[in-house]
């Protein structure tokens, strides 16, 4: 569904992709593994449009997008769930799932998080760190998403509440196989547990690529 072709990004001096190719299949999960500074947040931006390569390309579906703004990413249903939440911080719950939903059904939301209903009339800004990750991918559950990006999911949650967000994630993976879901994940356990595929990122570069099976977390 994805490619990714030779990828590079800059922030100004420094270049924080050199060059990076890999695909994204439909169907499941796929993970980009690094420890911190590896470019995970960069390669998710970049595809998700928030970032100008300095030169490669992105396909999505065979159409070059590498130049595409954001708004026509979003149409063809590129989503990113950034690692500082992606939920309006000024607005409630409901009204953050109004706007994510644009005129659909607000149900499935609660139905996947019940928790959302209680705290619907409260600012965003006022919700705990897990309550915030729950809201910004009801987005998902929303929208129209073709390609669902999300960037650490797990930043700063305790482990029960990450897991609990990951079965969500690999729920909607299962249930939509001609969809598909890229994670930017830190943690080599959580991506060889969910990905069905791996790309490994180090310093900017992709060191391997392969399934779970091929990996040792001990080593990665
Ligand atoms: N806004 C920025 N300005 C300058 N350099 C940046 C910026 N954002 C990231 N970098 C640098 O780019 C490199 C890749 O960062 P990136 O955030 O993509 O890594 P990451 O794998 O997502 O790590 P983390 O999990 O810590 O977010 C790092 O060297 C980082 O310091």
């Amino acid at each position: 569904m994805l490619t990714v072709d030779a990828l590079r990004v800059r922030y100004g001096p420094l270049e924080a992709l050199h060059g990076v190719s890999l695909d994204v299949g439909a169907g499941g999960v796929t993970a980009v593994l690094g420890r911190n500074g590896a470019g995970k947040s960069t390669l998710v931006r970049a595809i998700a449009g928030y970032l100008r390569p300095s030169s490669g390309r992105i396909l999505w579906q065979g159409s070059d997008i590498t130049r595409a703004p954001i708004g026509r990413r979003a149409a063809a249903g590129l989503m990113l769930v950034p690692d500082e939440g992606g939920v309006f911080r000024s607005l409630t719950v409901r009204e953050n799932l109004e706007l994510f939903a644009a005129g659909r059904d607000l149900g499935p939301a609660f139905e996947t998080f019940p928790d959302l209903d209680a705290l619907a009339r409260r600012r965003a800004v006022l919700l705990s760190g897990g309550e915030q990750q729950m809201l910004a991918l009801s987005r998902a559950l929303l929208a129209p998403w073709r390609l669902l990006m999300v960037d650490e999911l797990s930043h700063g949650l305790a482990p029960a509440l990450a897991a609990r967000l990951y079965a969500v994630l690999a729920g909607l993976a299962a249930t939509h196989p001609d969809r598909a879901v890229l994670l930017a994940e830190p943690d080599p356990r959580v991506a060889l547990a969910l990905a069905g595929r791996v790309h490994v990122l180090r310093r900017g570069e992709l060191a391997a690529t392969g399934s779970p099976a091929e990996f040792d977390a001990a080593t990665l």
